[in-house]
């Protein structure tokens, strides 16, 4: 991944998804790049049809691995194809060992109960999940045209126009997550993904949590919450909005507001709250970032009692028509170029792993015995 900041929370939390679990054996391993050699017939009439195959009916002895299109901290991300059809997949290999070792386990669950019940066309799909004796996999759509993060650093900025249409995507797509009582928590370029027209993709799930209570509340006994606590929850849907924020920002100016040479500079930074404004920022778009970085998240647009109204209607997105937004009406400003359906070129090049990766224990196996 060309991320320049990776998410981390050492923070184990409550119960495991209940998913049936299924083994499989990978009997290729082919580490060459996608070619164009594949029956793009089948993938396409794939597309049209939409067809989500279901646990029972997708094998992953199916899949031929064919590259590794992208790396985070615990797992890897290869494209691999259906040996039948071939339709292309993102195939998520998390090491349950390294998962384990990192605290990462409650997370992975979490993402997985989630990405399976999201069905929204700016949210990556999850196909199905796997394991074997080492690692655990999830099968998901391929979005080929690679991370919002390097185009937007290949272009340094986007125009407010640009900047507008990715917006009011997110925002249907977070709309779309918190009507269901789900947060996100890791919105930024790097977890926005491309579709081969254009339109944005939201991947990595992994910080994504499910609120207990739709009305937000603070569960436990409040009177022994203290307030740094309170403010190191993170469950709310306004640390959402918050990130949209910075997000428009960094697309407009390149940077995000708050910077620091350091993590602690940079929380330093956000806790000055010192928000500064290139002159040709957009006032409109100012005017909404001010509103959405707002401190106190009860006076944040989007958290308000209109929730995503308010923000949907704010003037900076007068001109968005929002019925032709969510039905992909509306023409993207970067159409990725892709000469092939299984067309990786839109992806760094990473090292392959042919060890398969550290092998893992019983104890951490039986973590995921539900998997
Ligand atoms: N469905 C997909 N289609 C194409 N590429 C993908 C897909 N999902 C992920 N990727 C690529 O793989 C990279 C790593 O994926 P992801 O962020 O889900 O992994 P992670 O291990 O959760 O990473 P992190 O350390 O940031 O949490 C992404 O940044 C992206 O470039």
């Amino acid at each position: 991944m060309s991320s320049s900041t990776s998410s981390v929370e050492s923070v184990e939390d409550e119960s495991c998804s209940n998913e049936c679990s299924a083994s499989f054996t990978f009997d290729t391993n082919n580490n060459s790049r996608g070619d164009n050699q594949v029956n793009e017939l089948a993938e396409e009439t794939h597309m049209k049809l939409s067809i989500t195959p279901t646990r029972e009916s997708f094998s992953l002895s199916q899949l031929e691995r064919i590259v590794t299109i992208g790396k985070g901290t615990f797992g890897r991300v290869e494209l691999a194809r259906d040996k039948i059809t071939g339709a292309h997949y993102a195939l998520k290999v998390l090491n349950i060992r390294r998962v384990v070792d990192m605290r990462q386990t409650q997370h992975v669950h979490n993402e997985k109960k989630v990405l399976l019940q999201l069905k929204h066309p700016f949210i990556v799909k999850m196909y199905a999940s796997e394991k074997d004796s080492n690692n655990l996999y999830m099968i998901m759509e391929f979005v080929p045209g690679g991370e919002m993060f390097s185009y937007l650093r290949a272009s340094r900025s986007f125009s407010n126009s640009m900047a507008r249409f990715y917006a009011s995507e997110i925002v249907c797509a977070l709309e779309y997550i918190h009507s269901l009582g789900i947060v996100y928590r890791d919105l930024k370029p790097e977890n926005l993904m491309l579709s081969k027209e254009g339109h944005i993709k939201m991947a990595d799930f992994g910080f994504a949590k499910e609120l207990r209570d739709r009305t937000y509340t603070i569960c436990g006994t409040p009177d022994y919450l203290a307030p740094e606590s309170l403010a190191r929850t993170g469950h709310n849907k306004g640390v959402d909005w918050w990130a949209l924020g910075i997000l428009i920002y960094e697309m407009m100016v390149g940077k995000p507001p708050f910077r620091g040479k350091t993590t602690a500079e940079i929380y330093d930074a956000i806790i000055e709250h010192k928000l500064k404004f290139p002159r040709s920022f957009n006032l409109a778009a100012k005017d909404l970032v001010k509103k959405l970085l707002e401190v106190d998240r009860t006076q944040r647009i989007g958290c308000m009692k209109n929730g995503t109204q308010d923000v949907k209607e704010h003037k900076w997105f007068e001109k968005v028509n929002w019925d032709d937004t969510l039905h992909l009406r509306v023409e993207p400003p970067i159409v990725p170029t892709l000469y092939h359906p299984g067309d990786t070129g839109n992806f760094d090049d990473y090292e392959e792993d042919t060890t398969g990766g550290p092998l893992c224990s019983q104890r951490d196996r039986d973590l995921f015995a539900e998997w």
